[in-house]
């Protein structure tokens, strides 16, 4: 990639598991974006999200990415398990999420065993993890799903602690907070990607 600022390029990928469920999608993701993407249920955000992480099949097309970049993905329902007898500072610590200070909103969580959490703390611990992991380029998947609107608000202020050098790609049926957190917006159809701001 001869931009310096150009994180990730999709292009015409069709990706999936046995056979391809989304796709052709092209994409980019430059250093300071935000992308913001939605799209009918089923109509393979995920597994987009899952083959830039590697975790899902590339059938055709490709993922070029700059070279060293690291990608931090956070699926939709983060990994759970009944016993977690580890504080959410001790989290930040084993991820390496050291890259920023954690905001005050979290100050409340750190100190607070991770199975004591409720499912909205959880999540909204994760992806702090993931924001202030050393990642170039962070993934999240429906970031929204179980915070109420106070919880939302902030995750979009956590969101603004993401530094010019990385890049956030973005996936939730909510167009409001995709609005207020994201420089671009991109509609996944069932068969391409469309751009629509
Ligand atoms: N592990 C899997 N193996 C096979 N097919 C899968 C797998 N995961 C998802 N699919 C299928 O791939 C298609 C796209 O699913 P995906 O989860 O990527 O959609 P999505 O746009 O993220 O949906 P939603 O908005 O409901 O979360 C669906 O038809 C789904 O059934």
């Amino acid at each position: 990639m001869s931009d310096p600022d150009l994180l990730l390029r999709v292009e015409n990928l069709r990706a999936g598991y046995r056979q391809p469920v989304v796709g052709p999608v092209s994409l980019t993701l430059r250093r300071g974006e935000r992308l913001g993407m939605s799209g009918a249920n089923g109509s393979g955000k995920s597994t987009l999200l899952k083959a830039i992480a590697r975790a899902a099949q590339v059938f055709s097309g490709h993922i070029e990415r700059a070279p060293a970049v690291q990608v931090a993905y956070l699926e939709q329902q983060p990994v759970r398990l009944a016993a977690m007898p580890i504080t959410g500072q001790e989290l930040l610590r084993v991820a390496g999420a050291t890259r920023f200070p954690p905001p005050a909103g979290l100050a409340g969580l750190l100190k607070r065993r991770l199975d004591r959490l409720s499912g909205g703390q959880y999540q909204l611990l994760w992806i702090w993890c993931a924001l202030a992991s050393a990642a170039d380029v962070v993934l999240l998947d429906e970031p929204t799903n179980n915070l109420d609107p106070t919880h939302c608000a902030m995750l979009s202020a956590l969101l603004q602690c993401l530094c010019d050098e990385q890049a956030l790609l973005i996936v939730s049926h909510d167009r409001e907070f995709l609005m207020k957190s994201c420089t671009r917006q991109l509609e996944l159809d069932w068969v391409q990607s469309r751009r629509v701001g």
